[in-house]
């Protein structure tokens, strides 16, 4: 018989058939306490799990003694309780580098959007305010030649990096747990202290990840420092940021502009303030969602399923030292 796993993410056809060439697959709807409880069979007896976005946590782990490998359709796991799978033995599998192109391009776009108030303006086009040649009520700031900081300088950052130096011509300026050499050497990029990397920056873009470190990371504090001419553009995670913080500084003009991907609370509420302020660009999570990337890491998730429980989680692994 084959070894049974849970699915909880719709795949394209061809990776279903991929999949169930080696499990039997259950498909369910989420992880949710409510499913679990109604499909518990299910789960006391899957060796792997397969999805995104739900919580992947102890409570889940001790109805699942049989799981061995939890392959996430995402490069961020924040939603997966690590040292729990450790203690278990379970390998967590993620989707690195398949999306780092794609976000990068999301990043610039909402640097591009929210500096050039192309949303602002399309909606006033829109509402028939166009009805003379536009004056600089109109107007937006540049992108190219400012200067750029990055905070988390990883996969992503670097993709960034690299639009931002040879598309824009902007120095850049980053910070991260560790210095990146590559980004030194191709980029010109600058490691800095995050504090004079906020008074220096023109637009200060997020792409960490949220962990205990990085957690509401911004606040009042890092708002009041940066230039009041600033864009701060996150695509990392929402709770880095202290969402009242970020609200109350756009509303002051302590910083000029917000470009946003992630947010505290997901989907965003519709009446979050946010979306009652015209220098912000709200966007839901599409830093991966284009259709190739979408498929691309949905394959590398069912490979990596396919690999962990093969015993050859070579590629992609948070944590191979839970191996058994
Ligand atoms: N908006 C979206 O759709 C997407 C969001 N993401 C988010 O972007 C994050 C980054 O992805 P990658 O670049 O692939 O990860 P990565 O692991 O290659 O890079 C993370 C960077 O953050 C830095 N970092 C971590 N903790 C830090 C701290 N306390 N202070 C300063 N820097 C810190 C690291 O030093 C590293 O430079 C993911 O973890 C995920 O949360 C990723 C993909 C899509
Ligand atoms: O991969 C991730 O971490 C995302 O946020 C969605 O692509």
């Amino acid at each position: 018989m084959k070894p049974s796993i849970i699915l909880y993410k719709a795949l394209p056809d061809d990776l279903l058939h991929r999949l169930e060439s080696h499990f039997t697959v259950h498909r369910l709807p989420d992880l949710r306490p409510e499913t679990v409880a109604q499909h518990a069979q299910i789960f006391a007896s899957a060796v792997g799990l397969l999805g995104s976005g739900d919580a992947v946590d102890q409570a889940l782990l001790e109805k699942m003694p049989r799981l061995r490998a939890a392959s996430t359709i995402s490069v961020g796991y924040d939603n997966v309780d690590v040292d729990a799978l450790n203690a278990r033995g379970v390998l967590l599998m993620h989707t690195p580098t398949v999306l780092t192109e794609t976000v990068a391009d999301t990043v610039i776009a909402l640097m591009l959007s929210a500096a050039r108030r192309v949303v602002e303006v399309a909606e006033r086009v829109r509402a028939g305010e166009w009805t003379t040649s536009i004056g600089p009520d109109w107007f937006g700031c540049d992108v190219h030649h400012k200067t750029l900081g990055i905070v988390g300088m990883g996969r992503i950052g670097l993709a960034v990096a690299q639009r931002a130096h040879f598309g824009f011509n902007m120095p850049i300026l980053y910070n991260a747990r560790s210095r990146h050499p590559e980004a030194e050497s191709r980029f010109n990029a600058r490691y800095c202290e995050l504090d004079a990397l906020l008074q220096e920056a023109d637009f200060v873009c997020l792409i960490l990840p949220l962990t205990k470190e990085t957690h509401r990371m911004f606040g009042t504090a890092q708002f009041a420092t940066m230039k009041k001419s600033a864009i701060f553009v996150n695509a990392g995670r929402g709770p880095v940021v202290d969402e009242a913080a970020l609200i109350a500084a756009l509303q002051r003009g302590e910083i000029q502009a917000a470009g946003l991907d992630v947010f505290d609370q997901e989907p965003l509420p519709v009446d979050s303030p946010l979306l009652s302020l015209p220098n912000v660009v709200a966007v839901p999570h599409i830093g991966s969602a284009t259709h190739e990337t979408r498929y691309n890491m949905a394959a590398c998730a069912v490979d990596n399923l396919i690999d962990a429980l093969r015993g050859k989680p070579e590629k992609n692994c948070v944590n191979p030292q839970a191996a058994k």
